[in-house]
């Protein structure tokens, strides 16, 4: 399989008191052409910062290491180049639609934009735009497309981020918590959009999120981070089927499900990860999986 991202060694760090504070560690990771990769882990572990890493949106970060995407080196390269693929080369999706959207502007106007400034005519950007939209689920596309973001539900505002990063055919969609914060109900039908256009259009998608239930109805592989480093990758059937680490072990048997005894406790990635980390003093053996009543 190609890979569309290939990310390696990828160290990145801020500013601190006294010398900068390196918060990813080396981090690898690939999202081969059309695959859907989620990246999961605890908050803090240094999703959104591998995320952002890919375009640069953050001034205050040292990036080393090595981000390709479509072959091009991405760490080091111009300006000129990293803004050149916003938009074209991978497009972004991020949690809060109402912060990614400019609320004085027309929803039309800030989906055109994308084709506007690649050279493509306003009439034919309104047309794309409303097809997408359309497409996107939002009823009577043409007639809302002069709408502004505040008459719009969370769920069609987030269909418009969503139509604005992939208006101009982004080979790569990175969505950071896309649906976070809308109901469960909208999140799965926005989730299952991403899915359908993703597979229409030969889309990879690399998906930030906390939700295993999210990973294991969307992703192909996924990659889990902790404290800025990747634990373990792996095709999801096979993550979810005989994950490797104990630290993964615990994300996957802290989730409720149905059919488990409601008086049992259910583990904690604590469980798992102090038996880790403590390995060399007293091997001690892990609660067990979605069953050890204490
Ligand atoms: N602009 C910044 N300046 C300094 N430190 C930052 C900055 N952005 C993130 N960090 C730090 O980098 C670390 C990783 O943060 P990051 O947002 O990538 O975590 P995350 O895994 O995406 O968490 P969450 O799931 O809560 O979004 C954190 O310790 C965070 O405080």
């Amino acid at each position: 399989m190609t890979a569309l991202l290939e990310i390696s060694g990828l160290r990145v760090s801020y500013p601190g008191v006294d010398e900068p504070v390196e918060v990813v560690h080396g981090v690898d990771l690939v999202v081969p052409q059309g695959r859907k990769v989620a990246l999961v882990g605890e908050s803090g572990s240094g999703k959104s910062v591998t995320a952002r890493s890919v375009l640069q949106l953050d001034p205050d970060a040292t990036i080393a290491g090595s981000i390709r995407l479509g072959g091009q080196e991405l760490v080091g390269a111009a300006p000129k180049i990293v803004r050149g693929i916003r938009g074209s080369g991978a497009g972004l999706v991020f949690q809060d639609p109402l912060t990614s959207l400019n609320p004085v502007m027309r929803i039309g106007w800030q989906i055109m934009q994308p084709l506007v400034i690649r050279g493509v005519s306003k009439k034919e950007a309104r047309e794309r735009g409303i097809a997408l939209l359309d497409r996107l689920g939002v009823v009577n596309a043409a007639a809302r497309f002069d709408d502004y973001p505040h008459q719009f539900s969370g769920g069609m505002r987030q269909r418009v981020v969503i139509a604005i990063a992939i208006i101009a055919e982004p080979a790569l969609l990175i969505a950071d918590e896309p649906t976070t914060a809308l109901d469960v109900q909208v999140q799965a039908q926005v989730l299952e959009l991403l899915h359908e256009v993703a597979d229409e259009r030969g889309m990879g998608v690399l998906l930030i999120t906390h939700d295993l239930a999210i990973v294991a109805g969307f992703a192909d592989d996924v990659v889990v981070m902790r404290h800025g480093e990747v634990v373990e990758s792996a095709p999801v059937d096979e993550l979810f089927a005989a994950p490797k680490h104990p630290y993964t072990r615990g994300l996957l048997g802290a989730i409720p499900r149905l059919d488990s005894d409601p008086s049992v406790r259910l583990t904690s990635v604590a469980d798992y990860v102090d038996t880790f980390e403590t390995v060399d003093d007293e091997p001690a053996a892990p609660a067990a999986e979605n069953g050890a009543a204490r």
